[in-house]
Order: C-alpha cells, then sequence, then structure tokens
C-alpha cells in the first residue's frame, strides 16, 4: 500500500502570508509532479490564487450565516467551522477515498463513473493534503469545531502544524516572544507536531530567530540591547527616542528574560525553517521539514493519539458500567424499598407470596417470607423445597446472575 499523505495545516496571525505560502507550497508540488489535495477552511476568503478541492465555502455561505444569525465576522466565522463540522465523516470520507485509502467515495451518489474512476486512480497517488485555514487563529485553533476537524484529520493521517510567522514583524524581543507563546499554546492544544514558518524572508531574514531560540544568551543581549536604544516595546524598527519604550520598563525586560528561559525547553520541540513566499526560497527545506516531523507524528504522537484513545473507550466503559450499576441499584429498591420500613411484618410482597403463604398456611407449615430474607435465599430456599432435589445449571447461573447483579441483599 502507498504511504499516507501527510496534511500539512497552516495557521498564522492574519496578514502573516498563509495564503500566499499556501500558493507557494502548491506551485512547488504540481513543478515536482506531485500535485497536493488542498482544503479550504476559511469562509471568509473572498478569492484564493489555488484550485480547493475541498472548500468549505462550496456548502457554507460565510455572509448568509452572520445574516440568518445576527452574527458579526468572528461569530459568522466560528458558526460557518461549526457548520462545517458537522460533514467531518462526509469530508474524511472524501480524502481518505482521494488519497486511494478506500476503493469507494462515501459521497452521496455512490459509485464513480469511469472518468472519475480514472481522476481518481491518478489522484492515488496524493502525497501531501494541504490545509488552509482562517486568519482569526483563535477561532480555529480554540474551537470545538477546529479540534473536531484536525483531531479527525490526525486519526487519519499523519499530520503537521505549519505556524507561519511574519518575519519582518516579528524582530523585536517583545513581538517575538508574543508569537512563540502563541505558538506554545497551539503546540500543548492540539498536541501535533509543529513546524516554525519563518515567512517573508525577502524583506527580512530570519537568523535573528534561529539563533534567538537556539541561543539564551543571544536573545538576552538582543533585550539588553533594545532596552538600551529605547526601542524595547515599540514597533518594528522605530526608535522612542533616548530611555525606554512604551512597554520598556524593568518589570517587562525581567518578564520577557524569564519566558526565554521557560520556553526554551519548548523550542526543542520545533522545527525552524525561513522562507519567503514571494520568492520560494526556503520552499525545499520547508517540505524537508515536513518529512521529519511526518516521520516523528508516526513515532511520538500516533502512539499518543493511540492511548488517548485507548483511555477515552476505557472511560466510556467504565462510565457504562456504572450506569448498568446503577439501574441494577434501582432494581434493588424494590425489594429494598419494603424492608424494615413501613411494611407491615406479616404483610406478603407480592400477590404469588399471598397464595403461596395461603396454600402453606393451610397445611400448617409457617413459611411466611421473613423480611430479612434476601432475594437469593429465598430463591435457594424455593429451588430446594419446590424441586426437591439439586438445582439444574439453569437455575444455577440465575443464582449466580441474581449474586453478581447485587439485587439480592
Ligand atoms: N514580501 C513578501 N510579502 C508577502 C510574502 N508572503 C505574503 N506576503 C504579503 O503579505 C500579505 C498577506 O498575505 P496573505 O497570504 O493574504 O496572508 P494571510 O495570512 O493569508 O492573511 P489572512 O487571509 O488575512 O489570514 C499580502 O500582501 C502578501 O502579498 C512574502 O514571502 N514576502
Amino acid at each position: 500500500m502507498a504511504p499516507k499523505p501527510v496534511a500539512v495545516v497552516c495557521v498564522g496571525m492574519a496578514g502573516s502570508g498563509k495564503t500566499t505560502f499556501m500558493q507557494r507550497i502548491n506551485s512547488h508540488l504540481h513543478a515536482k509532479g506531485d500535485p497536493p489535495y488542498i482544503m479550504n477552511l476559511d469562509p471568509a476568503v473572498r478569492s484564493i490564487p489555488f484550485n480547493s478541492n475541498i472548500d468549505i465555502r462550496d456548502s457554507i455561505d460565510y455572509k448568509e450565516v452572520m445574516s440568518q444569525y445576527n452574527l458579526g465576522p468572528n461569530g459568522g466565522i466560528l458558526t460557518s467551522l461549526n457548520l462545517f463540522a458537522t460533514k467531518v465523516d462526509q469530508i474524511m470520507g472524501i480524502l481518505e477515498s482521494r488519497c486511494g485509502m478506500m476503493p469507494e467515495p462515501i459521497t452521496p451518489g455512490a459509485s464513480m463513473t469511469a472518468p472519475e474512476k480514472a481522476t481518481a486512480s491518478l489522484e492515488n497517488h496524493i502525497n501531501h493534503i494541504l490545509v488552509d485555514t482562517p486568519g482569526q487563529i483563535e477561532v480555529f485553533v480554540w474551537s470545538a469545531s477546529g479540534q473536531i476537524l484536525l483531531s479527525s484529520l490526525a486519526s487519519a493521517f499523519p499530520t503537521v502544524l505549519a505556524y507561519v510567522i511574519d518575519t519582518p514583524r516579528t524582530a523585536s524581543t517583545s513581538t517575538f516572544m508574543s508569537n512563540m507563546l502563541y505558538a506554545c499554546s497551539i503546540l500543548y492544544k492540539t498536541k501535533l507536531p509543529m513546524i516554525l514558518v519563518f515567512n517573508k524572508t525577502d524583506v527580512q531574514s530570519a537568523d535573528f530567530a534561529k539563533d534567538w531560540m537556539t541561543d539564551f544568551e543571544t536573545f538576552q543581549a538582543a533585550l539588553q540591547k533594545e532596552e538600551e536604544t529605547g526601542q524595547f516595546g515599540g514597533l518594528e524598527g522605530e526608535s522612542t527616542g533616548s530611555g525606554p519604550g512604551p512597554g520598556g520598563n524593568g518589570y517587562m525586560g525581567s518578564l520577557l528574560n524569564s519566558m526565554s528561559m521557560v520556553l526554551d525547553e519548548f523550542y526543542k520541540h520545533l522545527q525552524v525553517v525561513g522562507v519567503s513566499s514571494m520568492t520560494g526560497e526556503g520552499v525545499d527545506e520547508f517540505f524537508a521539514a515536513v518529512g521529519e516531523k511526518a516521520a516523528e507524528f508516526e513515532r511520538d504522537y500516533r502512539p499518543e493519539l493511540e492511548r488517548r484513545r485507548h483511555e477515552r473507550e476505557k472511560d466510556r466503559s467504565a462510565r457504562r458500567e456504572q450506569e448498568l450499576g446503577k439501574l441494577m441499584k434501582d432494581l434493588e429498591v424494590d425489594t429494598e424499598g419494603y424492608r424494615g420500613h413501613s411494611k407491615p411484618k406479616d404483610m406478603p410482597e407480592t400477590i404469588s407470596d399471598l397464595d403461596d403463604t395461603d396454600e402453606e398456611e393451610s397445611e400448617g407449615d409457617d413459611v411466611r417470607v421473613k423480611p430479612e430474607e434476601s432475594l437469593t435465599e429465598r430463591y435457594e430456599q424455593a429451588l430446594t423445597k419446590n424441586s426437591g432435589e439439586n438445582p439444574t445449571v439453569d437455575d444455577e447461573s440465575f443464582l449466580r446472575y441474581v449474586k453478581q447483579a447485587n439485587i439480592n441483599r
């Protein structure tokens, strides 16, 4: 069987260049004769510079959602994603069939025509699934629908996050640290391998970021320099004159300092590449990183995903057992309810008890059921009394059931 395609999910702040980056890696793969399968999850984008195979806009009208539900732009995107996530089974069915993992697509309309089969067989060689996401990063990453879509993808394909960063806008220590904290929160939320893509390297090289991430002292030096030159906390490349800038007080400096130490551990889990979506520089390096992270997914993340799924299953069956136990307890109430409470001493428990009692009383044999007698005891008595011989296998199995179900006390 052909290896599974790698799903590359592009996330990043608005304007970081996700769509341009998607266009670049798409054309790079086409040029190599290895066309990807493309999915657009941004319902609000007006136009995209590539053909997407699955597009949220085909099934959901974002503007209509906004007006129907009386929502603002972010609420509209979130609701559109939620509506789209309800079709996750169909989406996964299409992806799996197009990627040669299932013989037939499970789309409405069922079997494929001859041209479709020819196309599908061509598309069976897909090695990459590229996913573009909304610029409102939190709407995707922190929403239930985003989580559903990501975990469904990860359950079927090795999945890698490409966190796209606007390099020229991340050149100061404070914006760099904000971006890293965001990346860190996404990593821990999604629990998927991540590549940091420092985009727009045609404007500014990403070397400074790589240095800061690998050498703690370089970051400290940059922090100190910014504080001394008064650029600290200002906009990129903007000097605030002498003295500390808007955020340039000692508190901010020491906070960044401490954070850089804390994040040192987090940096070890990341792959960092500098890319220019405009010129194509660094794209080969990016795909090398994708290969490494996909292998890491199979090695480290897949077992963890399986373990989590297994735990969920275990929780679910424990809950089922608990519910069953409660049900059994409810059954017990019937026998328990009478016991020791208001039931008069010699009141029969059931009509049949009444009949039995009458019969047996007439024989002069006092076998009235004592309130404290358990169901099991009574059953045992009945067995030996009625049959006068040893209980049958069926009788014993019922007895066992009564004991196990705990409805006999
Ligand atoms: N110089 C340069 N500009 C870039 C590069 N990549 C993207 N841009 C520009 O950055 C701006 C934003 O790019 P988009 O691709 O629309 O960014 P996005 O992240 O998809 O934006 P949203 O859809 O709002 O989330 C555009 O003006 C692009 O031309 C790059 O590598 N170099």
